[in-house]
């Protein structure tokens, strides 16, 4: 255990401290100890962050809807981060989990979850995933596509046993998030169901589908799923989405009689990844989001449906930072009206460990982990050690002057869509996990080695 410090806040996760000595420390590790015993670069996992902030979804959610009279469920988004452990973490800490392909639904039953804990979702399904699927009994399969009804109503068909739960996933026209690849509501992209009527009058593809899942005796309508964007800051977006979902819900129920019991309203909820960012705060989310559900299915005449979310992202992403040693340092004369020099600090990892900034331009924070420098701050842009200019970790950051070849690097708020999106870019093993609590460690995914990346290679 390494001596007490002060905490450091946003971005970091809230065991990171700096002792006393100058070093950083999570959850009482010192991370130069955790260097020396696990290498660079590495994830580092606050597992006490995790579950506090699983809870704190799920308890602002239960107690928001529970407000309204209705019941809540939480699905820990497993595309963010997945792994044995985190999958009993959520589990542990009543949440049950989504998982968006056959791989994804592997680790939550090698987790031990049961069946009905988990979800799957996905845009083009295989039929092999949606037989393992069936037989590990999934609470539900939210489809993405009229042609998958028939594919997973045949499935069912094929195995015999009851009908299969599905969720019918549509597209509201709402446009949130972060970035246009990550946002997935709008109509010109591959997820959902649109919920626009053509002109010719004809019903949309979402009732369409809605009322395909009905008329199919292997399948049980459970529920209408919608997710809007993902790393979202304004909650507004949440709450236009749920009253179209409750108007096309009273749709179906006019036009079948049918009333669908559940509504999902996806994840995306936002975070924080520089000192100054303002993060969803899951309570007013939650609030917010109720009294919409309320005052839609209050005016429409519909009685309340149960509701699930799926964050990922806020669950994970700031419990995690990425610990790297500093390697070459370079000063680069950046020309132009008022030249300016920008220092160049490359570390062990890169984009193969966070591809985010090369994909969306994201923006994060990075500090000294090892020491707390005594020079003035320079503007640096962190790098990492792939052949592209566009291995960027952190596009730009003030880091002290004297930072130096050796020094420990951290660069918070990578949990969520960093080794989950990890690749071996240029033959470089993806780093570890390491999750630390109450002064240990443990190493939840091991560091691939070179014999991983050969073990592959067949000569
Ligand atoms: C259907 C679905 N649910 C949940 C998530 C999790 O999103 P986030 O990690 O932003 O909460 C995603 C990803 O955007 C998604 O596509
Ligand atoms: N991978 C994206 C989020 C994708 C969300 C999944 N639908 C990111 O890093 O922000």
């Amino acid at each position: 255990m390494s001596a007490p410090g002060h905490a450091l806040g946003q971005p970091w996760s809230s065991g990171a401290t700096r002792t006393p000595d100058g070093a950083l420390s999570v959850a009482g590790i010192d991370l130069r100890a955790l260097a020396a015993e696990h290498g660079t670069p590495a994830y580092v996992l606050d597992e006490a962050d995790f579950r506090s902030r699983a809870r704190a979804y799920r308890e602002a959610f239960e107690h928001a809807f529970a407000g309204i009279g209705t019941g809540v469920d939480v699905y820990y988004a497993g595309k963010a981060f997945l792994s044995v452990a985190v999958a009993r973490w959520a589990h542990e800490e009543g949440l049950r989990v989504d998982t968006a392909t056959g791989g994804e639904l592997a680790v939550a039953l090698r987790a031990g979850l049961s069946g009905a804990d988990i979800g799957l979702h996905g845009n083009n399904k295989s039929d092999a995933e949606i037989d393992r699927a069936l037989a590990a009994g999934v609470g539900r399969i939210i489809v993405d596509s009229l042609g998958e009804v028939e594919r997973v109503a045949a499935a069912v068909r094929a195995r015999g046993g009851e009908p299969a739960p599905v969720m019918v996933r549509v597209t509201t026209g709402v446009h949130a998030g972060g970035h246009e690849y990550i946002s997935t509501a709008h109509e010109d992209q591959k997820f959902g169901l649109s919920m626009a009527e053509p002109d010719d009058g004809s019903l949309s593809p979402a009732l369409t589908a809605l009322r395909a899942v009905v008329d199919r005796p292997e399948l049980r309508l459970l529920g209408i799923h919608s997710h809007i964007g993902s790393q979202i800051l304004d909650p507004s977006g949440f709450e236009v989405a749920a009253h179209k979902v409750m108007g096309l819900r009273a749709a179906l129920l006019s036009q079948t009689g049918v009333l669908v019991p559940e509504v999902d309203l996806g994840g995306g909820f936002g975070i924080a990844y520089l000192p100054e960012d303002v993060p969803l705060d899951p309570a007013r989310v939650a609030d917010d989001l109720a009294s919409a559900v309320a005052r839609a299915c209050a005016a429409l005449g519909t009685p309340l449906p149960r509701i699930s979310i799926e964050p990922g992202r806020a669950i994970v992403g700031p419990t995690t930072l990425t610990l790297y040693t500093v390697g070459t340092v370079k000063d680069v004369t950046v020309d132009g009206e008022q030249p300016f020099t920008r220092r160049y600090v490359s570390v062990d990892g890169g984009m193969s460990d966070n591809l985010r900034p090369a994909l969306y331009g994201a923006a994060y924070h990075a500090d000294l982990a090892s020491r707390t420098g005594d020079a003035a701050p320079v503007l640096a842009r962190v790098v990492g050690k792939h052949c592209e200019s566009g291995d960027i970790v952190v596009h730009e950051v003030r880091l002290p002057g004297d930072v130096r070849p050796g020094d420990l690097l951290a660069v918070p708020a990578t949990g969520a869509y960093g080794r989950s999106m990890a690749s071996n870019y240029n033959h470089v093993p993806r780093p570890p996990v390491v999750a630390v609590r109450d002064g240990s460690s443990r190493v939840i995914v091991r560091r691939e080695t070179e014999d991983d990346l050969l073990a592959l290679d067949q000569g």
